[in-house]
C-alpha cells in the first residue's frame, strides 16, 4: 500500500518544488492533497502532467493522511504540527521550528539516516536550514576520513531563500531599476538588486544573525557537537541556488587531491574542479540538479590542515524539498510511516 501525503504550504516556492520532486522521484504516493490559506482556496497547482486544487488547512482532515510535507513557516508549524500529529500523520516539517528539539530528529539523509528511527518520540523529523543542508554534504566524507576541527564559512544566498515574495522583489527592483522606477525593498531590508546584504534572518544579542547561529547548531546536531563554526550569510541578487566558500581545519592531513577523489565518489556529491576558466560550479546550473557541487578545492597554507572549497546547490531542491522527499523515502523505506 501507498502512502497518502499532503503538502502543506504547496503554493509556495518550496510547496511546489515538493511536489515537483514526488513526482519526478515516483514517491509511492497513493493520494496527494495541496494545502495552504484560505485565501489560496481553489487554486490550482501541478503534480507532474495532474493539476491539483488547493484545500484550506482549515477544512482539512489530517486523520485521512499518513505523512505531511510541512513549508508554511515556524509559526505555522509550531501552531499545525502537534495537531497534525495528534491526529495520526508524521510530519517532514521545513521550518526552523522544531530543529532544535533533543526529541525531533533533524535529518540530511547522506550524512545521518540512523536519526531517522527518532521520529518515533514525536512524529516529527525537521529538515535543516537550506546553507546547513549543502555544507554537510560535502563535510561529512572530510570529517570522517580527516575529523573536522573548524569551520569559517561565508555563504551567498539566493533570493529564493526568501519564498516566492523575495523572488519577485528582485525581478521587480531589477526591473524598475531600468526606467528609474525606485520601489523601497520590502522582503529585504536594502536594495538587493544589484546588491548584496551581509543579514538574512534576525539579529543575535552578539551581533550574529539568526541564520549564522542556525548554521553553527544545525552542524553540531547533525555532525559532531564538537565541531566549531563561524559564518557570516549574505543575501546576493541570485533567484535560486546557494554558495559557501568553507575554510575548514583537519585533525589530520588532507591533500586537495585526497579530498577531491573522497569527494567524487561521495553521496550526494559532484565535484567540479577544473583549473581553468569556466572548470567549476556556479548557482544558475545548479538549478533543477538533485546533486550538491563542490569546486576550488584547495589546500590551505595559512593554517594546518587546511582545505577550502566552494560548495553549491539548488536551495529549493537540496536545501528544502529534496531533502525533505529523501527523509519521506528514508522512513517508509523503514516502515516508519505507519499512522500512530
Ligand atoms: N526557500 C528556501 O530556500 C527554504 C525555505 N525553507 C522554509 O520553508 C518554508 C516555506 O518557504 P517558502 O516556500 O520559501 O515560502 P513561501 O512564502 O513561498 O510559501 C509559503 C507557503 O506557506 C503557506 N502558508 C503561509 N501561511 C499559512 C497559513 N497560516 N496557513 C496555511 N498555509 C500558509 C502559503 O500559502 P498561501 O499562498 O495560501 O499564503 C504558501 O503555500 C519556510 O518555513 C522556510 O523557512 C527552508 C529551507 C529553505
Ligand atoms: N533563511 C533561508 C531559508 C530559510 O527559510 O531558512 P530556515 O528554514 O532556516 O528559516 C534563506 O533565506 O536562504
Amino acid at each position: 500500500m501507498g502512502v497518502r501525503v499532503a503538502v502543506f504550504g504547496a503554493t509556495g516556492a518550496v510547496g511546489k518544488e515538493m511536489l515537483t520532486i514526488l513526482e519526478e522521484r515516483l514517491f509511492p504516493a497513493d493520494a496527494i492533497h495541496v494545502l495552504a490559506s484560505r485565501k489560496s482556496m481553489g487554486k490550482e497547482v501541478s503534480y507532474g502532467d495532474r493539476v491539483l486544487k488547493c484545500v484550506n488547512v482549515d477544512t482539512f482532515d489530517f486523520s485521512t493522511v499518513d505523512l505531511v510535507l510541512m513549508s508554511a513557516g515556524g509559526d505555522v508549524s509550531k501552531e499545525w504540527t502537534p495537531k497534525i500529529t495528534k491526529a495520526g500523520a508524521i510530519v517532514v516539517d521545513n521550518s526552523s521550528a522544531w530543529r532544535m528539539d533533543p526529541d525531533v530528529p533533524l535529518v540530511v539523509p547522506e550524512v545521518n539516516p540512523e536519526a531517522l528511527a527518532g521520529v518515533t518520540k514525536k512524529r516529527i523529523v525537521a529538515n535543516p536550514n537550506c546553507s546547513t543542508i549543502q555544507l554537510m554534504v560535502a563535510l561529512k566524507p572530510l570529517h570522517d576520513r580527516a575529523k573536522i576541527l573548524r569551520v569559517n564559512c561565508a555563504t551567498y544566498q539566493s533570493v529564493s531563500g526568501a519564498g516566492q515574495a523575495g523572488m519577485d522583489e528582485l525581478w521587480t527592483q531589477t526591473k524598475g531599476i531600468f526606467v528609474n522606477d525606485h520601489a523601497d525593498p520590502v522582503a529585504f531590508t536594502k536594495q538587493i538588486a544589484f546588491n548584496v546584504i551581509p543579514h538574512i534572518d534576525n539579529f543575535m544579542e552578539d551581533g550574529s544573525t539568526r541564520e549564522e547561529w542556525k548554521m553553527v547548531m544545525e552542524t553540531k546536531k547533525i555532525l559532531d557537537p564538537k565541531i566549531k563554526l563561524f559564518a557570516t550569510c549574505a543575501r546576493v541578487p541570485v533567484f535560486v541556488g546557494h554558495s559557501i566558500a568553507a575554510h575548514i581545519e583537519l585533525e589530520n592531513p588532507l591533500s586537495a587531491k585526497e579530498a577531491r577523489a573522497l569527494l567524487r565518489e561521495s553521496p550526494g556529491l559532484m565535484v567540479i574542479d577544473k583549473h581553468e576558466d569556466g572548470g567549476y560550479m556556479t548557482p544558475v546550473e545548479s538549478v533543477g540538479e538533485f546533486a550538491t557541487f563542490v569546486s576550488r578545492i584547495r589546500e590551505d597554507p595559512t593554517v594546518e590542515n587546511g582545505l577550502a572549497l566552494w560548495i553549491v546547490a539548488d536551495n529549493l531542491r537540496k536545501g528544502a524539498a529534496l531533502n525533505a522527499v529523501q527523509i519521506a523515502e528514508g522512513l517508509n523505506n523503514r516502515g516508519l510511516l505507519k499512522r500512530g
